[in-house]
């Protein structure tokens, strides 16, 4: 005869989201305050490494400031930003100057309104934007670009790094073309093949599809998948174009007022009922009048 004993066990297990295992960046409790305005009000997230993380929200929710607050372009009044590269080093971003950003944490930007050099060609856009690791393989001497066996090996490699974003975004036959030159969309294209040809551990990309044509939205997509999948570079992308956000990102954060309202996969995100009430424009109090009106009108379109 045997006795079998009943045990009960609790077991509550969280699973934490793909991107809090490996995040490339942490943001945590960060406020950014001017003056009276609260344009980020105690934001935290996380992006996880090799995903594109979109962060999105009506105008004025605080989007731009936080790409700020991580490029160093401002000093968070409070709040840590960690970024860690795959090699294990990790940065304080919000501890270190734009230029060591870029130099030392890798992290590269694009703007919401481009920002070229437009009077050189393409290609110059691309190596003066890997001006450091040249300049460092000078010694920083004029004698060093002159001489220096090792500059001339830097020099090759930045222009064979050139080529090939070149090639990557369809540029190749207007590298010599003044940037200036280049349509609407090239330039945006330009802005990103600058951007990687830094090397980044972390791409911020603010309103890439602005302005773009469908055609040319498409290809964007193209690209930034191409660049997630080839080049495993982890992506964070403010984006106002929804048919960018919801098939390329892995993952998308909300923002209204300064304050995270969401946080989810992109349809998690899309279904949550105060992302559509804060897109639809409507107060706090009539979050619950919507979710009632999404529950009758899922109920309807249920056979
Ligand atoms: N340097 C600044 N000084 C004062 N207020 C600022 C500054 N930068 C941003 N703000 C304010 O912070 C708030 C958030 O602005 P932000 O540009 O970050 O929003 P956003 O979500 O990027 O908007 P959009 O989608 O329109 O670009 C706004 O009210 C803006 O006016």
């Amino acid at each position: 005869m045997s006795f079998i004993t009943e045990v009960e066990v609790d077991v509550t297990v969280d699973i934490l989201p793909s991107w809090a295992l490996d995040p490339v960046l942490s943001v945590e409790h960060v406020f950014m305050r001017f003056g009276g305005l609260v344009a980020v009000n105690d934001l935290s997230f996380t992006a996880g490494r090799g995903d594109i993380t979109a962060l999105i929200g009506p105008n004025g929710a605080g989007k731009t400031t936080v790409f700020n607050c991580i490029t160093g372009f401002y000093k968070p009044t409070q709040g840590m930003l960690l970024l860690k590269h795959g090699s294990g080093d990790s940065y304080l971003l919000e501890r270190m100057t734009d230029f060591r950003i870029s130099a030392k944490a890798r992290v590269a930007r694009t703007f919401q309104n481009i920002r070229l050099f437009s009077g050189m060609t393409v290609l110059e856009n691309l190596l003066v934007a890997q001006h450091n690791p040249l300049m460092l393989a000078s010694g920083m001497t004029i004698l060093g670009v002159l001489g220096l066996p090792g500059y001339k090996r830097a020099e090759k490699v930045a222009i064979e790094r050139a080529k090939y974003w070149l090639d990557k975004t369809g540029l190749y036959s207007r590298a010599d073309d003044p940037a200036g030159d280049l349509p609407y969309g090239a330039q945006r294209r330009l802005e990103i093949a600058r951007a990687m040809c830094t090397g980044p551990e972390l791409l911020c990309l603010d309103e890439p599809a602005a302005g773009l044509n469908p055609r040319e939205s498409a290809e964007l997509n193209a690209l930034l998948l191409d660049i997630r999948g080839t080049e495993k570079t982890s992506i964070l992308l403010i984006e106002h174009d929804m048919s960018v956000v919801m098939e390329i990102s892995d993952h998308v954060v909300v923002l209204e007022y300064g304050t995270k309202i969401s946080d989810g996969t992109p349809s998690a995100v899309r279904n949550d009922p105060r992302v559509i009430a804060a897109y639809l424009g409507v107060d706090d109090e009539e979050v619950e009048k919507v979710e009632e009106q999404l529950d009758e009108i899922i109920a309807e379109s249920t056979p």
